[in-house]
């Protein structure tokens, strides 16, 4: 049984054709790329709208805290947090070593191509294989320290690179941990009820993977899509932004615009928190759009428990009116599923079929993705 994130995804290796575009030459979207156009009518643009993302302040109160996490994982499976403790000159360094990585020529990039049965390294996203239509973005994947494949793009001068991304992994851990505790302690679950917590909560075998998205200017974004609609196979995702739009989750069947917010994260709630908290909190269905103007440039840290520990609905969430929603799974099994069922992987390890007339908003069966 694979015990680390790498082994599970050589465990399940996607058939993905590598993507050759230059995207900084490119005047025109060709056809591979082009999706059917985006329609106006289905951005719910956040600055007309009348709903938007919650946005939690983590110095508030802690029970506060909680209580607007419970809420926006109920409603949103989505929020933005502000004073959460990251530097910002952290996030800003993160933010200029991408953009360096990113603006190598097409050749050097691929010098560090991610292997077809490898997690980590420059590649195309990982859902692509699940869809007939290339995507206008990039991608570059770390777990644990990236010096392998940063060397092979900056061979004399990779470790700043690298000291940067291994600093914001160590941060991120420490954060992810400390939300886990916050959206679960929301549900009445502390530390003890989970046996990986560790003593002081303190997560220490969590696994995560560190992806950097890249989504160059479009000649014509309306037709082009950034990273297609798919919910994560995580815990939880800390996501950083940085100033530029394109990050839109599914609300309400509308596409709502994630606002960007200086210094602010966004954080997702993923499909094991989905079975963990026995479908009450929602894993969010999220996709990219690109613009015309920007490139933009997003940090991901997918964040899950150790591999092989078994996930399922939290006893304390479940009764005989509440009875257990999904079977047990590891995340290594749970990846091998998504591999194969994508957005389906949820619903196929779901236990009993939704209620007579009840509509399961979690089901993404349900939502026509792309
Ligand atoms: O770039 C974004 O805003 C979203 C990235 C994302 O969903 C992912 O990396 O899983
Ligand atoms: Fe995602």
């Amino acid at each position: 049984m694979p015990s680390r994130l790498a082994e599970a995804f050589r465990d399940h290796p996607v058939d993905l054709h590598q993507n050759h575009l230059d995207f900084n030459s490119a005047r025109e979207v060709p056809d591979s790329y082009a999706w059917p156009p985006l329609g106006d009518e289905t951005l719910g643009d956040y600055k007309y709208g009348v709903e938007s993302v919650p946005i939690i302040d983590l110095s508030d109160p802690v029970n506060s805290v909680k209580e607007q996490m419970g809420r926006a994982c109920e409603t949103w499976g989505v929020f933005q947090i502000t004073n959460h403790g990251i530097p910002m000159s952290l996030l800003e360094k993160v933010q200029a070593e991408g953009r360096r990585l990113f603006s190598l020529p097409a050749q050097q990039k691929l010098k560090a191509a991610r292997s077809p049965d490898g997690i980590s390294g420059y590649g195309v996203a990982r859902i692509s294989s699940f869809f007939p239509k290339l995507m206008w973005s990039e991608g570059f994947t770390i777990v644990g320290s990236p010096a392998e494949h940063a060397r092979q793009l900056w061979p004399q001068d990779y470790s700043k690179f690298c000291e940067v991304m291994e600093e914001y992994e160590k941060e991120m851990k420490v954060l992810a941990g400390r939300l886990t505790l916050l959206m679960l302690g929301s549900l009445g679950i502390t530390k003890e009820d989970i046996k990986w917590a560790g003593p002081r909560g303190e997560f220490k075998d969590a696994c995560a993977a560190l992806q950097l998205n890249s989504y160059p200017a479009c000649p014509d974004p309306k037709r082009a899509m950034g990273l297609a609609a798919h919910t994560d196979s995580t815990l939880l995702t800390v996501l950083y932004q940085n100033s530029t739009s394109g990050l839109q989750v599914l609300r309400g069947g509308k596409w709502i615009t994630v606002p960007p917010i200086t210094g602010a994260l966004v954080v997702n709630v993923g499909d094991l928190l989905h079975i963990l908290s026995n479908g009450r909190y929602t894993s969010v269905l999220h996709r990219a759009v690109v613009n015309r103007t920007y490139h933009r440039l997003s940090v991901a840290y997918l964040y899950g428990p150790p591999m092989n520990v078994q996930i399922s609905p939290l006893s304390k969430l479940v009764n005989p009116r509440n009875p257990p929603l999904y079977r047990p799974v590891t995340w290594s099994e749970y990846l091998g599923t998504k591999a194969k069922h994508f957005n389906k992987a949820l619903s196929s390890v779901r236990l009993c079929a939704p209620l007579n007339g009840f509509v399961d908003v979690n089901d993404h069966n349900r939502v026509k993705v792309g």
